[in-house]
């Protein structure tokens, strides 16, 4: 089914006052949003703090998020385990950009930069009585053979990872709708119905020479979908760009948090009063960097137009991810 967002929000009741906010990238406190806390200004202050982030830098840190340190453990530790497998049994895992093995160098994020200085595979949930012909962003996973990467120790955790993230983003979008004063949530449930939702391992080596900025782990880039929620191996990397002053600014990596950011779709959706603002990552940490996002999409057939009717095109999701992904690989 094809559904149209524009009667979701109010955004005229939400009105920007004073003096243009500070970009910030701030770190919340969901759990009283989590915990279902009667108390209305906690709750409040939850939805005002992730609104503000967004209509500036377009990131803010999650803590307070019940997902558990054993799993986040779990997810860095079998990324861990497939990028050391050797290349050609990697190779085997190498399908369409967005599912499987991805090689260093098969994205360019940036143009004018050397191809990402990254590995990385991409997974989905599982999709019971899946056949062909499959739709884009609707094909099976591959998963490494079992006598190298035992089920319990890959499949398993990972899958259940992406339902917790699964989970979770839709809390997240929840709030943003909150921040957005909507009033009609069945639109938000079309939007998270069925939806593209992908986990990405990556592995960025440690940046090889330092003085060579042609080079990047991720190129320049904004996210192509509604959200991101980033897992790290507390090693440094991302930053963001802040529009204004055109710096470069380090999202400080914690071990009890995720890094959240609005897309494109999201920003479109809202016209421009959530930002997907641009960001990279350069691998200075000296260190080998995991890192795991979980790109929600949302539902492949939903129609994006912006709120305030200036649409001159309309398109679906699946139809903006396709030209995003053949775009940059
Ligand atoms: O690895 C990171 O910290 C960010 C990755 C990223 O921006 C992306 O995959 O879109
Ligand atoms: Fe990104």
């Amino acid at each position: 089914m094809i559904t149209a967002c524009r009667p979701l929000f109010l955004m005229e009741t939400v009105p920007m006052v004073g003096r243009k906010p500070e970009f910030s990238i701030p770190v919340v406190d969901m759990s009283a949003y989590l915990h279902n806390n009667r108390d209305l200004d906690e709750l409040d202050s939850v939805v005002s703090q992730i609104r503000l982030a967004c209509s500036t830098s377009g990131f803010f840190q999650i803590v307070g998020h019940g997902i558990s340190q054993k799993m986040q453990d779990s997810v860095l530790c079998a990324s861990k385990a497939l990028f050391s497998l050797g290349e050609e049994e990697k190779l085997k895992l190498k399908a369409k950009p967005g599912v499987g093995y991805e090689t260093f160098g098969s994205q360019t994020l940036e143009a004018g930069k050397k191809p990402d200085l990254k590995e990385g595979y991409f997974f989905s949930r599982e999709i019971p009585g899946l056949q062909p012909p499959y739709k884009p962003f609707c094909t099976p996973n591959i998963w490494p053979e079992t006598n190298l990467l035992p089920e319990e120790e890959f499949k398993s955790p990972l899958l259940s990872y992406h339902t917790a993230m699964h989970e979770l983003a839709v809390r997240i979008l929840d709030l943003l709708a909150r921040g957005l004063n909507i009033s009609n949530t069945s639109i938000m449930k079309d939007f998270c119905r069925e939806p593209i939702a992908t986990v990405r391992l990556l592995h960025y080596p440690p940046h090889p020479d330092i003085n060579d900025n042609t080079m990047v782990g991720a190129g320049a880039h904004t996210d192509f979908g509604a959200i991101t929620i980033l897992l790290t191996d507390g090693n440094s990397g991302l930053q963001v760009l802040n529009q204004s002053t055109k710096e470069w600014i380090d999202v400080p990596p914690r071990s009890d948090a995720f890094v959240v950011n609005i897309g494109d779709l999201l920003q479109t959706w809202t016209s421009g009063h959530y930002k997907s603002n641009i960001h990279r990552v350069i691998n200075t940490s000296g260190q080998e960097r995991y890192s795991v996002p979980f790109f929600f999409d949302g539902n492949p057939e939903f129609l994006v137009e912006p709120l305030d009717g200036s649409a001159t095109e309309k398109y679906t999701v699946r139809e903006h991810l396709l030209l995003r992904y053949k775009q940059s690989f």
